[in-house]
């Protein structure tokens, strides 16, 4: 049986790519950069298949190339980088990973909490510095148990992290576009955004990225925020505005800032956010572990090879696709 053409912009995980390989012709982008628009386009021209990542947009101009695109396929949840209505409007379903990344997502989240409350980086560097001369000039954090965590998108990843901040003794406030029902089990009292400001000691946000999100963090919302406030984002980095957060780091406005997810992303060597004392930043890595990559690469894989037999996408964004008459 002939295979079926696809492309994909970066190389998965060797497990899952055989597996594409088995059914498909593949052309693959080794590099670390992303894919050259032109390159791209050329190679879509006849390809049933694509496999894309975060770092390639997938538009009407992109899709208006790809005659033969049966499907879209991405391992990660968030696909702020897809326009689905385009994708719905020529039939293509969009799969992406929702679940299989919640839990590990929700550690890092937690982990730059806890990390950022106890200075954990600061006190690494003293010890290597050879600062560590005595007690009295350690790097001092703050308690976590007692205080108030505010969770913006509170979806799968939020409840997760909320659990996590439930065992160690936080409140949680919360605000989300509508109200959980299942908030009582959680412990978690709904508010409204300005109120999550004003309250939070910590402030963790899992929004997705979409117009309605994108700058919600920006001076309005710092300046409404605690002095002593925590503010960590591990959802997209456009949701802030980057030069707002310098300022209120840099004015003290707010205490400190651990961030997973920046804009731009990779962010330069130098980026002013780097010359900040108050600030951690990971190069996104909220779910990057060898099994929670290899599953999302497992799932996507599932996503591609089921949109290409035109079956129905095991996860799937826009599930009221309609594929062409007869093709099941
Ligand atoms: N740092 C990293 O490596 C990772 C980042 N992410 C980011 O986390 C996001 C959330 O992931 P999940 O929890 O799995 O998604 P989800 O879809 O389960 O949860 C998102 C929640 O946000 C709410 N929401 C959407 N727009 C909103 C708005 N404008 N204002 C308030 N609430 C809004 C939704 O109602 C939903 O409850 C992803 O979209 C992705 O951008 C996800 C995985 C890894
Ligand atoms: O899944 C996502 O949205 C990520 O950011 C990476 O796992």
């Amino acid at each position: 049986m002939a295979k079926y053409k696809v492309v994909l912009t970066k190389e998965t995980w060797p497990a899952a790519m055989e597996r594409i390989e088995q059914h498909c012709e593949v052309k693959v982008w080794k590099e670390a950069e992303p894919i050259p628009r032109t390159l791209l386009l050329e190679w879509l021209k006849d390809a049933e298949g694509l496999f894309s990542t975060g770092d390639v947009k997938v538009d009407e101009d992109l899709l208006a190339n790809a005659h033969q695109l049966r499907v879209v396929a991405q391992s990660s949840v968030g696909y702020d980088n897809i326009d689905i209505d385009a994708c719905t409007r020529r039939g293509i379903p969009f799969g992406n990973t929702p679940g299989v990344l919640v839990e590990t997502t929700a550690d890092l989240a937690f982990a730059l909490l806890l990390g950022a409350a106890r200075r954990i980086h600061e006190c690494w560097d003293f010890v290597k510095s050879g600062k560590w001369e005595s007690t009295n000039n350690i790097p001092f954090g703050v308690d976590l148990y007692g205080k108030t965590l505010g969770i913006v998108g509170m979806g799968d990843i939020g409840c997760a992290v909320a659990r996590r901040a439930k065992a160690c003794g936080l409140n949680i406030i919360y605000y989300n576009r509508t109200r959980r029902m299942d908030d009582q089990l959680l412990e978690a009292r709904y508010v409204d955004f300005r109120d999550l400001l004003q309250e939070s000691d910590f402030i963790i946000t899992l929004v997705p990225l979409s117009n309605q999100s994108r700058g919600m963090f920006g001076a309005k919302e710092f300046a409404q925020m605690k002095p002593s406030a925590y503010f960590i984002n591990a959802a997209r980095g456009s949701i802030v505005n980057t030069e707002a957060l310098y300022e209120a780091l840099k004015s003290k406005q707010i205490a400190y800032a651990a961030l997973d997810v920046t804009d731009p992303e990779p962010l330069a060597g130098d980026n002013p956010l780097l010359s900040l004392p108050n600030i951690l930043i990971t190069p996104h890595i909220g779910s990057a572990t060898y099994e929670t990559r290899n599953r999302m690469a497992h799932l996507a894989a599932d996503n591609l090879l089921a949109g290409l037999g035109r079956q129905a996408l095991p996860t799937c964004v826009n599930p009221t696709v309609n594929y062409p008459q007869g093709a099941l």
